[in-house]
């Protein structure tokens, strides 16, 4: 499979892979502003750009829409990301974000929304150098229009207008390998609800276990068990920023949060994110966080069940309670809020709850990318600390 388009880029290329003359850094240095193209990339003569104005409620719910019918399916094609509105609002909208980088394509005559890719800015560290970034998300095509090479051509004008507000590097996931991965992480499910699961063909019964049996395997308390474990507040933010910002210290390639992005990324929001903390209950420190977002899918062909709940794991930090426990809290909170399945990667220390809290191996995996940046050698999953939604 060549890829046409990610040849043409400044990404690493495989043929670079091992080549280690190649220096760490940008692959491309920056331009001068006036040397950027002004003027959007051409399209199909049938469809334009229009720029996504998220606190419009009908050009959220357009973009809604267009993820709900058209967005990422697992590989059996038996479930659909289904971000919420509120969601999408949260997401696209961080301190310093730009409108200009919420693109749309409608079709000229019935001046339907059919595709959209959006960029929000970031500030990511990649060991010592900590580097302004567009993190690019929600790249989609209307299922009538793929293999119409409109993906190419929405990625250069992101590209575009992400270099006109003078930003060079990029990050990005996807499931599918190109040129070239920075890592590449597996992804992991812990059962909630089994019962629903398996009734919708997430799960599988266990070879010689019953229904009941895997219901009692599954089961978790009615409350966390953790003295001082409760729900984040505003007042919280600096001290969750100091935890955060010391334990991301240690990852090769990390978010760079200061106290205006934990006040955003990380402050609960209901049915979009969760967050936890423990205060000693003797020093009143905050000791521990962790933290979930909410991202149901939609269940294709099914006749009971239309949405699977589900909550992903997104920042955690323990210091004084054991990771295992932490995350056993963090389990059971979701659980009480109705979750079907809490998922995590494997990155940061999440290996080391995955096993022993009950959590199944996934079916894909998930490729991080860096746009504009290479870097000598690849990291295992564990030296990552960056979570996109
Ligand atoms: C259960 O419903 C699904 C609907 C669509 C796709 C998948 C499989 C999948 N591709 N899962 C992930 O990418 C994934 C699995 C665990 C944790 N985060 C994940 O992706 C996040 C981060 C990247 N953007 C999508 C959400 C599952």
């Amino acid at each position: 499979k060549t890829h046409k388009f990610w040849e043409t880029q400044p990404v690493g290329q495989f043929k670079d892979i091992g080549d280690t003359s190649l220096p760490e850094g940008p692959i491309e240095p920056a331009t001068p502003l006036s040397e950027v193209k002004q003027e959007p990339y051409n399209l199909p003569s049938v469809y334009e750009w229009t720029t996504c104005d998220m606190n419009s409620d009908d050009m959220c719910s357009e973009v809604y829409n267009l993820l709900k019918n058209n967005y990422v399916e697992d590989d059996e094609n038996m479930f659909r990301f289904n971000y919420s509105k509120e969601f999408l609002r949260w997401a696209l909208r961080p301190p310093g974000y730009y409108q200009s980088w919420h693109i749309g394509v409608r079709a000229k005559t019935s001046k339907k929304l059919v595709a959209f890719i959006s960029g929000v800015p970031a500030r990511i560290r990649v060991r010592d150098e900590v580097v302004k970034m567009a993190e690019i998300n929600f790249l989609c095509v209307h299922k009538k229009l793929r293999s119409k090479r409109l993906a190419p051509v929405m990625i250069k004008e992101v590209t575009r207008r992400v270099h006109l507000e003078n930003i060079w590097q990029a990050a990005y996931t996807a499931g599918v390998i190109l040129p070239t991965p920075i890592t590449t992480c597996q992804y992991w499910h812990r059962s909630l609800n089994p019962k629903k699961l398996i009734d919708v063909g997430f799960s599988r019964l266990g070879a010689r276990m019953t229904m009941s049996r895997t219901i009692k395997l599954y089961k978790l308390p009615d409350a966390p068990i953790t003295p001082g474990f409760r729900k984040m507040e505003p007042r919280d933010v600096p001290a969750v920023t100091r935890l955060l910002r010391n334990y991301l210290s240690q990852f090769g390639v990390a978010t760079d949060f200061d106290e205006n992005d934990v006040e955003h990324w990380l402050l609960p929001r209901e049915d979009v994110v969760d967050s936890y903390l423990v205060e000693s209950p003797e020093t009143h420190d905050v000791t521990d966080f962790c933290s979930f977002y909410t991202l149901p899918s939609t269940i294709l062909g099914n006749p009971n069940y239309t949405t699977l709940k589900a909550a992903y794991s997104y920042y955690n930090v323990a210091t004084q309670t054991s990771f295992l426990q932490l995350m056993n809290d963090a389990l059971i909170v979701s659980k009480q809020k109705g979750f079907d399945v809490f998922n995590a990667l494997d990155v940061m220390h999440n290996e080391s709850f995955l096993k022993e809290l009950k959590f199944g191996p996934g079916d894909g995996q998930l490729h991080y990318y860096l746009y504009n940046y290479r870097l000598k050698s690849a990291l295992k999953p564990a030296e990552l600390g960056l979570v996109l939604l």
